[in-house]
């Protein structure tokens, strides 16, 4: 080549690299102008959420006063009888709302202390607090833990002994006891008509003081986890006038809120709103290995390296996993044990026992390992698989770090997840969208993890109070920065094999799955695109719609195949398909270099050099 024509082409290239870096500075000025506006829009929100034309800090500070006539006797409740030292975020403020008789919500992140919003008060109003909660198990475990308070609650299901529901039938319908607390779930209630009669005559006497909701989203249909059985609950508020109601939950969007408030008939509860944010956490997502004993390999490297004797999660998809992660885990000296729903109760609960005493190091569990953890030691959760939406993930990994220490939650992703999760949720309502939104944080390697966390919870957030806290702006300092390419060529390409297979076989078996369509789109691109970049494409086309997914139905599974989408039938062949990419040619040559040099040079500081993208500096 010519000196004349590098030259040329430098030039060429420092103009691009000019070009891509004023582009950047200008997404970061809109997002910072997008955090102003979603700041205001939030402060209206809140405004018409509390039907008033006050700040929310202001409705919030006007709740979290000393000066009501039970703040005394709830100062001393809460050292006396819960050991607890002071109120945290918004206990105070909610426990004020519900004695006041007013309706709330309360919206705090998994581990903020929602219980005591509703015991507290239980012990306070001197009344019955009736608790609607989803699980048997978790409800179990607050007794437990309420009776070594010394606290009289009581639950009614399928297993409660004769006696101990005598005794608490009478109870609520005479008031006359100690019993302040009521556990019970949501089908117990639909399918109880004695229980909702004695609850009727407790209402009567004068004893039943409180409703309160756990999980409270799931009332809502547009929510990730919505349950029938809360369906019937719409009932609670025409059938005990005068009983306030308090739902509570970590996660819900503007619209399921409306929903709930809608559903519940209380459209004037006051919500309690905390940030999303849990600044302990460390979010990273690392490329999953194509194999699975490269996965495992890694994963028992991180824990040894890393979190050696610390107590972790790791979440899979299927029993199946879970079992054989943890056998691997535990050939490789790692103390594990599996938990999933298959398990005999008392295995599961000694599985439980054991993690939470020490014994047992990592638990490897499919989502059934889930509400009521309260372990706070937890330092490290691991997804061995995609969740299946956003919200799961929040949930999920906010099981680390709930003592508020330095914490790690480690996403493993690849496309071959995103199959597997979408033909088991693709008949749940909004499941695909659900999914869909997971894929796009997972896959998005330019914006901090905070910030997309942030756009689907409706909140305002800056990259910069990330503060390094996630793989994405622990690598924005020195990453070679971002490409957006037209990919509209390949895409031609990837239109052109599903066609192609579809034609060569009349009766419709020519179909393909997303895994063979990347190992036929890596061959056709074979020299001129990597097989990392052939996975991004597909997953880039799904998620814009250019591709869809088609569910196929067999005696035994759900086959999910990739087939041609709504956005490709009225795409303008000459329009470009912009692609964003996380570095240049170039630049993942320097990157990689640094990296190298980095293993080099640094012996304390550890760097597990695996796949481009797949560097864990913790
Ligand atoms: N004011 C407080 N001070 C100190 N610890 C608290 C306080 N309130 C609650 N906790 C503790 O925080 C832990 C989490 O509380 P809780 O189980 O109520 O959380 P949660 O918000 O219901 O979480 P999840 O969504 O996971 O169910 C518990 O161990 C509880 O004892």
């Amino acid at each position: 080549m010519s000196n004349v024509l590098l030259s040329k082409l430098s030039s060429e290239l420092a103009d691009l690299d000019g070009q891509v870096s004023q582009i950047d500075q200008q997404i970061s000025q809109l997002r910072r102008k997008k955090a102003e506006l979603i700041q205001k829009k939030q402060a209206l929100e809140r405004k018409i959420e509390m039907k008033t034309n006050e700040d929310s800090d202001v409705v919030l500070d006007r709740w979290d006063q000393d000066s009501f006539p039970w703040s005394d006797e709830a100062n001393q409740i809460l050292k006396n009888k819960f050991r607890l030292e002071k109120f945290r975020p918004l206990q105070s403020a909610a426990i004020n709302a519900v004695m006041s008789k007013e309706d709330a919500i309360v919206i705090l992140s998994t581990g903020g202390g929602k219980s005591l919003c509703y015991q507290l008060p239980a012990l306070l109003a001197k009344g019955l607090t009736l608790v609607i909660s989803p699980l048997v198990s978790l409800v179990e475990d607050q007794i437990m833990q309420l009776q070594k308070l010394g606290i009289d609650a009581a639950s009614l299901n399928a297993n409660t002994p004769k006696d101990e529901a005598k005794r608490v039938e009478q109870a609520i319908t005479k008031g006359s006891t100690e019993l302040r607390l009521l556990y019970v779930t949501p089908e117990k209630l639909a399918k109880s008509k004695r229980m909702m009669n004695q609850l009727e005559k407790s209402l009567g006497v004068g004893y039943l003081k409180l409703i309160a909701i756990d999980e409270v989203h799931c009332c809502s249909q547009w929510g990730h986890d919505f349950r029938t059985d809360y369906s019937f609950l719409n009932v609670l508020k025409r059938q005990f006038k005068g009983v306030p109601i308090l739902g509570l939950t970590a996660t819900a969007t503007s619209n399921v809120l409306d929903d709930v408030k809608k559903m519940l008939g209380i459209p004037v509860a006051i919500v309690f709103r905390a940030g999303f944010n849990r600044a302990n956490l460390n979010y990273k997502v690392l490329t999953k290995p194509g194999s699975e004993d490269e996965c495992v390999e890694k994963i028992v490297r991180t824990i040894k390296r890393k979190f050696s004797g610390k107590t972790g999660i790791i979440y899979c998809l299927s029993r199946n996993d879970c079992e054989k992660l943890a056998k691997s885990l535990k050939a490789n000296g790692i103390r594990a044990k599996h938990y999933h729903a298959y398990m005999e109760p008392v295995d599961r609960s000694a599985a439980h026992q054991k993690w939470v005493s020490g014994e047992i190091q990592v638990i490897v569990a499919t989502v059934a390992f889930g509400m009521g953890i309260d372990k706070p030691d937890v330092r490290f959760v691991i997804h061995h698989s995609l969740p299946k939406s956003i919200e799961n993930y929040y949930q999920e990994s906010g099981r680390a770090g709930r003592d508020g220490l330095p914490a790690t939650c480690i996403l493993y992703y690849r496309m071959s997840d995103i199959f597997k999760q979408s033909s088991m949720i693709q008949q749940e309502q909004t499941g695909i969208a659900n999914l869909y939104n997971m894929v796009r944080y997972a896959s998005d390697t330019v914006t901090c993890r905070r910030v997309k966390l942030a756009e689907h919870f409706e909140e305002a957030w800056e990259p910069s109070w990330c503060q390094k806290q996630c793989d994405v702006c622990e690598k924005s300092s020195n990453s070679p920065g971002t490409a957006t390419e037209d990919v509209s060529k390949e895409a031609v390409v990837v239109i052109n094999i599903i066609e192609e297979n579809l034609s060569s076989a009349k009766d419709g078996s020519g179909r393909i799955t997303g895994n063979k369509l990347l190992d036929l789109l890596s061959k056709k691109l074979k020299g001129r695109r990597t097989k990392d970049f052939c996975e991004k494409l597909i997953v880039h086309l799904l998620l814009e719609s250019y591709l869809q997914e088609d569910f196929h139905y067999t005696v035994y599974s759900v086959i999910s195949y990739v087939v041609v989408g709504l956005k490709w039938r009225v795409y303008n062949r000459k329009d470009e398909i912009p692609m964003t990419l996380d570095n240049t040619k170039k630049g993942r040559a320097e990157e990689n270099n640094r990296k190298r040099k980095a293993a080099v040079t640094s012996s304390d500081e550890e760097v597990d050099v695996g796949d481009d993208d797949d560097v864990i500096t913790l």
